[in-house]
């Protein structure tokens, strides 16, 4: 069984901090790391395969510190986010040269094996300058893949797929986790996650704000409070009715906007009754829009619960 453990782990780059404290179990299965731009996901990811130190804290694979330990590369399968590849090599000899730097007895054999896997071996004699995003991305997998690694870390790996790739590919990676191994990609798209992950972990500016199945993740952001702007007739009126009937957590006036600004606890009856309180009330709704479904601010929400 293949556990990657980050304990108290941090990283700074001058006075960034990119992850911030983090506690974190990765076991055998697939897991999704969840977060928008700039969060840290990347940056968990390169010290969780060993390409990056922590700045505080330890990574470990079932017990064994992951950084500059030889023995843990060879579990270890890393696919980046970033394009830069030997654009003049075929994708067969791309492939091939990782096999050789990982020593194995056939390197042949694993290459094959390897390129097969991601359905790459109509192209692998091409020169992967030539490769569409889906390819490279692919071929990437295969690099990672050669030496028959227990755990498989994979950056933003749906980043330019086509949908049949990326349908190939979250059923390479539910097959990889059902057989056992320890998968784990990051995506800023939870759509993308709970298709594939059994479960999620999300990180918001640098800290870890959840942990779960995608049931519980989508919980938690749906049974936050909603921000609604409402334009009307009478917004000061409105206000009053709001505040008396009580199925709101905060009304604010915002009189240079010219609406109200409104924190809905229970956001299915609130949208149900906000109607029949303008009409009680004798004013008449122009518009009632939500202001903060934007994935930051669930986020941002996630990370405060
Ligand atoms: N080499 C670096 N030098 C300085 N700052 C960095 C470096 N790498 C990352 N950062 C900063 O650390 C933070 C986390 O970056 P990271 O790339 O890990 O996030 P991410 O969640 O993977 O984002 P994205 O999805 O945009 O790649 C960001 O503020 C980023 O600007």
């Amino acid at each position: 069984m293949s556990v990657i453990r980050l304990d108290h782990v941090s990283r700074w780059y001058g006075n960034v901090v990119a992850v911030n404290d983090v506690d974190m179990t990765i076991g055998p299965g697939v897991t999704g790391l969840l977060g928008p731009n700039g969060a840290g996901k990347s940056t968990l990811i390169h010290m969780m395969g060993g390409f990056l130190a922590p700045s505080a804290g330890t990574v470990t694979l079932d017990g064994d510190k992951v950084w500059r330990h030889q023995a843990a590369y060879r579990h270890i399968g890393l696919v980046p986010e970033r394009e830069a590849l030997y654009d003049s090599l075929t994708g067969w000899e791309f492939v091939l040269a990782n096999a050789r730097l990982h020593r194995l007895a056939d390197p042949e054999t694993a290459a094959r094996e390897a390129i097969e896997t991601v359905e790459m071996g109509p192209a692998a004699d091409r020169a992967v300058g030539g490769y569409s995003k889906g390819m490279k991305q692919r071929i990437k997998m295969a690099t990672a893949l050669v030496h028959r690694p227990s755990v498989l870390l994979l950056d933003e790996p749906f980043n330019g797929m086509d949908p049949r790739q990326r349908l190939h590919l979250m059923d390479l990676l539910r097959s990889m986790g059902q057989a056992g191994r320890t998968v784990l990609f990051s995506s800023h798209i939870l759509e993308e996650v709970e298709q594939v992950a059994s479960h999620i972990e999300v990180v918001v500016a640098g800290r870890h704000a959840a942990s779960g199945d995608f049931r519980e993740i989508r919980r938690l952001m749906i049974d936050r409070p909603h921000q609604y702007v409402i334009r009307s007739s009478d917004d000061r009126r409105l206000a009053s009715a709001l505040i008396a009937d009580g199925s709101s957590a905060g009304v604010e006036l915002d009189a240079r906007e010219r609406c109200l600004r409104v924190q809905a606890v229970d956001f299915a009856r609130f949208t149900w009754l906000v109607p029949q309180v303008a009409r009680a009330a004798d004013v008449r709704l122009y518009e009632i829009s939500p202001s903060d479904e934007s994935l930051e601010s669930v986020f941002s929400y996630l990370i405060t619960a």
